[in-house]
């Protein structure tokens, strides 16, 4: 039988899961990329289970199902997903052009939702890839996310800077839901114990990171600099759970979407119906 493909965003803020996520014995093969490649990639069928970004499981809710339990929230400011302007504040963003990192699908319509919907402001918007300073050569205002947010945060200080999780938290008192972990629907049915396997594997590692973040943060410093009490903050500020309280801010965001016409409307959440047993923690 082929390895299971499992996609790997690239950047920290999966560490908290991944960096603890033991595959011995295990027939996977990990697929490293940023989020609009893991999308593009598990709708073309390359990829069997990855997190991908919540819009864009909304796009193709009908091929995948949901690993219980599991997303990239967070309740309030995210901490790399931002904002960049030249001063501007988001209702004088009307008319202007903002720059749209390349890398992301939630983010780009969560920036739609919060200045069309919540600041009532029209602005034109072009797609780059994720350099600041190329970004704002050609832009008034430039959305970065993840690890390029945070290099943004750490180089940009020049910019004002808007956290659209604290934006969305702001109008609408919800917890924002930027990833799930989606797996092709086809493969839900044809590997399911080794889906089990995985689904068990995936909970230990958070439950692992939940116990010592150390680990995760020591890899984080390795990969982007920054202090340790930088990223337990980042960390702690990130939510990976899928709940009740994750999937309602998650319905929300998507109709909000879908009231924009960036996505179908009634998207429906399905989950891979697991055994309860798995998902204890
Ligand atoms: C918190 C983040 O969550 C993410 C944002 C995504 C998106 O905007 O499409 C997709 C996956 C996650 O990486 C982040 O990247 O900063």
């Amino acid at each position: 039988m082929k390895p299971i493909r499992i996609g790997r965003i690239a950047f920290t803020n999966i560490l908290p899961i991944y960096q603890y996520f033991d595959d011995q014995g295990l027939d996977v093969e990990w697929i490293r990329q940023v989020p609009s490649l893991l999308n593009r990639d598990m709708a073309a069928g390359n990829i069997d289970m990855s997190p991908i970004s919540a819009f864009a499981y909304a796009e193709h809710a009908d091929e995948y199902v949901l690993m219980p339990d599991l997303s990239i929230s967070a309740m309030g400011p995210v901490g790399s997903i931002f904002l960049f302007t030249k001063g501007d504040q988001l209702h004088d963003l009307d008319g202007k052009t903002i720059a749209l990192t390349n890398t992301s699908a939630s983010s780009v319509a969560l920036l739609k939702i919060v200045l069309e919907k919540f600041a009532g402001v029209r602005p034109n918007y072009v797609t780059m890839a994720p350099s600041l300073e190329e970004m704002m050569n050609v832009a008034d205002a430039a959305l970065l996310i993840g690890d390029d947010a945070v290099k943004g945060k750490w180089n940009g200080s020049a910019y004002r800077m808007y956290d659209l999780g604290e934006e969305w938290m702001k109008q609408t008192g919800l917890s924002m839901t930027y990833a799930v972990w989606a797996v092709r629907r086809a493969i839900a049915e044809s590997r399911r114990s080794d889906l089990e396997e995985i689904y068990l594997r995936f909970m230990q590692a958070k439950a692992e990171g939940r116990k010592n973040l150390t680990p995760a943060i020591e890899e984080a410093m390795r990969q982007l600099g920054g202090d340790a009490a930088f990223w337990k903050a980042y960390f702690e500020g990130l939510c990976y759970d899928f709940g009740e309280k994750e999937k309602r801010g998650l319905q929300t965001y998507f109709r909000y979407a879908a009231d924009l016409g960036l996505l179908p409307s009634n998207v429906e959440i399905h989950m891979l119906d697991l055994p309860a047993s798995l998902g204890m923690r």
